[in-house]
């Protein structure tokens, strides 16, 4: 069969590739139906990369944050027509140790390696997760993003120490949402502050204990642990008040991703023996992890649903252009692709 792939070339520029695949594999084909659009496909489309990286990496197909339908399945694991979510990692080595998504080897779509946007997708059926009936379209398409916070909360129960009276969470974007919500369901009776700097996105966290402008931290204001939730240029200062509000002994997990190396003062690091740690991308368990704490937890769906901010009809590829420059545009949430190509 001809599988069409939509690659971003340069910034800001897609075209269509064509590429011949046998149906004689033992891969599971996929057809995505709803993509979501991340901050990492931006700086790709933006070209907010250096030279040498997108060099590298283009032509690439973007979008690593989506659900498709089961269209051929040797495995026999699902059925024809049913909607999982796809995972991006794809490992190509066991570790005892390393997770997967942490595994230099390991390939990962949309950075390197073409991601969802294709006709077809064809995968490792344990790249799959199959998901349940009330969660809607939309808000799954991004639920490799949730998959990602779930990652980094479990990492935090691991390395932190018991006492969390106070967490704070640096963000007041998609990320820090997220990542709130999962926290507020681990840690019912932990008090949770989100920093921001917008009170128009402070307002969407309605289920937060309390809400602070990053220009208006209390002298003295203190917690025990902290999410950075920014990347790009606000990480350095959010690091820095992180440092400086956190009490000794706590944890810092960092989530956000900096094109530049950013300043940290060690100095008080030391000064206070802070653990720091950084999450990246996830593997299969965590979005399996992910669907069932969902299934628990079904009041999450619709905080997640609301950050779903623009849905784009993509039926010819000047629509994958519009659906990035809508979300460039959009001050709150995600942009999903409904993927009609
Ligand atoms: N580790 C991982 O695997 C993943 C990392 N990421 C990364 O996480 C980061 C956040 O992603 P996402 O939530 O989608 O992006 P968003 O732009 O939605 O969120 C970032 C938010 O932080 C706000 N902000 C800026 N500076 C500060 C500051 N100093 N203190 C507090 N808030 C600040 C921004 O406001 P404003 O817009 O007004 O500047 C924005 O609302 C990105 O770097 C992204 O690449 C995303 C997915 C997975
Ligand atoms: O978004 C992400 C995971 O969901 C990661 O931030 C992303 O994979 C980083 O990749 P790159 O190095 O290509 O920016
Ligand atoms: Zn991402």
């Amino acid at each position: 069969m001809i599988n069409q792939i939509y690659r971003l070339v340069s910034p800001g520029r897609f075209e269509i590739t064509y590429r011949d695949l046998s149906l004689n594999t033992d891969k599971v084909i996929v057809r995505p139906k709803f993509l979501s659009v991340c901050a990492a496909d931006q700086r790709y489309y933006q070209g907010r990369r250096e030279a040498s990286v997108l060099k590298k990496k283009l032509p690439m197909a973007l979008i690593h944050e989506g659900v498709g339908e089961i269209v051929f399945d040797p495995s026999n694991r699902f059925k024809i027509g049913q909607t999982v979510v796809m995972v991006p990692n794809t490992p190509v080595e066991n570790d005892e140790v390393i997770d997967e998504n942490y595994l230099p080897s390991s390939k990962f779509r949309s950075s390197g390696y073409d991601g969802f946007t294709q006709d077809y997708v064809f995968m490792e059926s344990d790249r799959l997760v199959p998901i349940f009936e009330e969660l809607d379209n939309h808000t799954s398409a991004f639920l490799e993003l949730v998959s990602v916070a779930m990652h980094a909360v479990r990492r935090f129960k691991e390395k932190t120490h018991v006492r969390k009276e106070k967490i704070g969470i640096w963000g007041d974007g998609n990320l820090g949402y997220i990542t709130a919500l999962i926290l507020k369901k681990e840690y019912p009776e932990t008090e949770l502050v989100v920093f921001g700097k917008n009170e128009h996105k402070l307002d969407y966290f309605t289920f937060i204990d309390e809400k602070i402008l990053i220009n208006d931290i209390p002298t003295g204001y203190a917690i025990d642990h902290a999410f950075e939730c920014v990347g790009g240029r606000g990480s350095e200062s959010a690091v820095d008040q992180i440092i400086d509000c956190i009490k000794p002994m706590g944890s810092i997990s960092l989530l956000g991703v900096s094109e530049l190396p950013i300043e940290i003062n060690t100095r008080l690091v030391l000064e206070k023996g802070l653990t720091l740690f950084g999450s990246s991308r996830s593997g299969t368990i965590d979005f399996q992890e992910t669907v069932d704490f969902l299934k628990e937890n079904k009041d999450v769906i619709d905080y997640l649903s609301h950050l779903v901010s623009n849905v784009i009809e993509v039926s010819a590829i000047k629509h994958i252009d519009r659906a990035f420059e809508e979300d460039l545009v959009s001050s709150w949430g995600k942009t999903v692709m409904e993927w009609k190509i």
